[in-house]
């Protein structure tokens, strides 16, 4: 069934890069077009920039920065409250743009659009708490103080499973902070980004503050990891990539914030109450169908429970209804593209093929394109590929456990470190694995917990920074320390 995209206000649909306030096309008139994941259909086109294109995106920005930055901070939070309320009125177009070009249920796609409105939200109020400090001087001559300034030209490179809030999460901050910003979307799903960036403009955000523009991945990113300008680099992203954007960003030493990869273990204690568990790793593994850097990838379920846990989420998983997200009795959409459905169908494979059992699904979905069964595998070795590899669909690999330490060990081998789940209802053992897993982010009888006022991000190969709270702010801003002397 073919949706056609109906908007109430179909201006927000853009496909011109928005640069310095002025909806502009590619030097070359190129443009590439945007399918929707579920139905193939062209959602629309957008430009194919190159560097010349890019470097005149900074160059806005670079001119947009003296005013922005000399604003109050609370007239800064003013129009950023604007921008969050105007969010917040168009969110069910927002929702339905992001579902055509990403493909996630409606409902999951209203969500993500809320909760990325709210990052707004969150330094519309921040703004005015870029707080500095004095320090007792160590003479009586001076005086120290603290002053914080913002960093200045930022760019954001950005991924296709969550279009909406992985930009309002870094625009936000950087807006707030009094940078500015120029955001290149993932080729996939741009449309969020520029919806957006009109909805920025229509706030009363000046003209080059925030500037989106699409095209040629590498060409744009040498760009935006080479030019002096840019003083900070925010990727979200695979790690591979990471890499790459932070070797290009030592010619110019940048700043960096880097949200990469993941590999969370989703870990089930014998004492765990086994219904949450399961509510925890149905929302965990297949929200966005699996598409999330914080979803688990792995389940480790100690065996006194295993059969009973596995069977419980069988159950659930066969619930799930796949199709269309603008088919609003959907409730997991089609992966990205068909190299996403690749990755899923080897990893079953490679898992069957050591032995493990396919409790559910375990192949393409009869409708065929990006579409692949919500699965659930039992008796998962620990040489599986998708013990070490992001699978980033709806795979779910339940692997057995009997003793802490070891359970500990096997979710601590990886070189990712972004979420972990545990359930249990033993406060000592809580805090025990908690404190010993390594990742940056631990939900403790959770499957979803991130939010706009919490710091979000990894540590190992999973990244480097935080998005949200005050730490999200802090990345945003310079520390100076003045001397004050011949004080008398
Ligand atoms: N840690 C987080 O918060 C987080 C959030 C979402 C996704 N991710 C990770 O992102 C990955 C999936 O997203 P993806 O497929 O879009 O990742 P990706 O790294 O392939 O692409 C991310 C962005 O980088 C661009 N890009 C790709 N190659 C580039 C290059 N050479 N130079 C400049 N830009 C380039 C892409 O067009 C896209 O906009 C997964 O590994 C997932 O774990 C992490
Ligand atoms: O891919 C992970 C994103 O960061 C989504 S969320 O922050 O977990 O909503």
């Amino acid at each position: 069934m073919e949706t056609k995209l109906i908007l109430k206000d179909p201006t927000l649909l853009r496909q011109l890069c928005h640069v310095g306030g002025h909806w502009v096309a590619a030097d070359s008139e190129e443009t590439v077009a945007v399918a929707n994941p579920a139905t193939g259909v062209e959602v629309g086109r957008v430009p194919y920039f190159g560097a010349s294109e890019t470097r005149r995106a900074i160059e806005a920005a670079e001119a947009a920065l003296p005013h922005w930055r000399s604003l109050l901070a609370k007239e800064r939070g003013r129009l950023l409250r604007a921008w969050f309320d105007l969010i917040i009125d168009n969110q069910e177009d927002l929702a339905r743009i992001l579902t055509a070009e990403q493909g996630k249920p409606y409902l999951e796609a209203l969500s993500e659009v809320v909760s990325g409105a709210q990052f707004i939200e969150w330094f519309a109020e921040e703004a005015r708490r870029a707080y500095g400090e004095t320090i007792p001087t160590p003479a009586h001559d001076r005086r120290i103080a603290v002053i914080k300034q913002p960093v200045g030209v930022c760019a954001a490179i950005t991924p296709w499973n969550f279009p909406n809030t992985i930009i309002t999460r870094k625009a936000g901050a950087a807006l707030a902070a009094g940078c500015t910003m120029v955001v290149r979307p993932a080729t996939e799903t741009p449309f969020s980004a520029l919806a957006l960036s009109e909805l920025a403009a229509r706030a009363g955000i000046p003209a080059g503050v925030l500037n989106v523009v699409t095209g040629h991945p590498q060409d744009m990113g040498r760009e935006l990891t080479t030019n002096p300008v840019v003083r900070k680099l925010s990727f979200t992203g695979s790690t591979a990539v990471g890499k790459m954007l932070m070797e290009q960003s030592a010619s110019t030493i940048k700043k960096l914030a880097l949200e990469l990869g993941g590999n969370a273990p989703f870990i089930v204690f014998g004492d765990a109450d086994i219904e949450a568990a399961v509510e925890g790793a149905l929302a965990s593994k297949f929200r966005n169908s699996g598409q999330a850097c914080v979803g688990a990838n792995r389940f480790y379920v100690h065996d006194s429970i295993y059969e009973q846990f596995a069977a419980e989420l069988v159950k659930r998983v066969e619930q799930l209804h796949v199709g269309d997200g603008a088919d609003p009795a959907v409730t997991m959409g089609p992966l990205i593209n068909a190299q996403a459905v690749e990755k899923v169908e080897s990893h079953v494979a490679d898992a069957v093929a050591k032995g493990a059992r396919v409790l559910t699904g375990g192949k393409r979905h009869d409708r065929g394109g990006a579409f692949f069964e919500p699965t659930v595998i039992a008796d998962v070795t620990r040489d599986a590929l998708v013990s070490c590899d992001e699978t980033f669909g709806p795979l779910a690999p339940l692997f057995r456990f009997t003793d802490e330490r070891e359970l500990i060990d096997a979710a601590n081998a990886t070189e990712f470190g972004l979420a972990a789940y545990l359930y249990s209802r033993d406060i000592g053992r809580i805090w025990r694995v908690a404190e010993a897993l390594e990742t940056g982010m631990v939900g403790i009888n959770v499957g979803l917990m991130a939010n706009e006022s919490v710091p979000f991000g990894g540590i190992k190969e999973s990244g480097v920074g935080r998005e949200g709270s005050h730490y999200g702010l802090e990345d945003y801003l310079e520390v100076k320390y003045l001397c004050m002397g011949g004080i008398q």
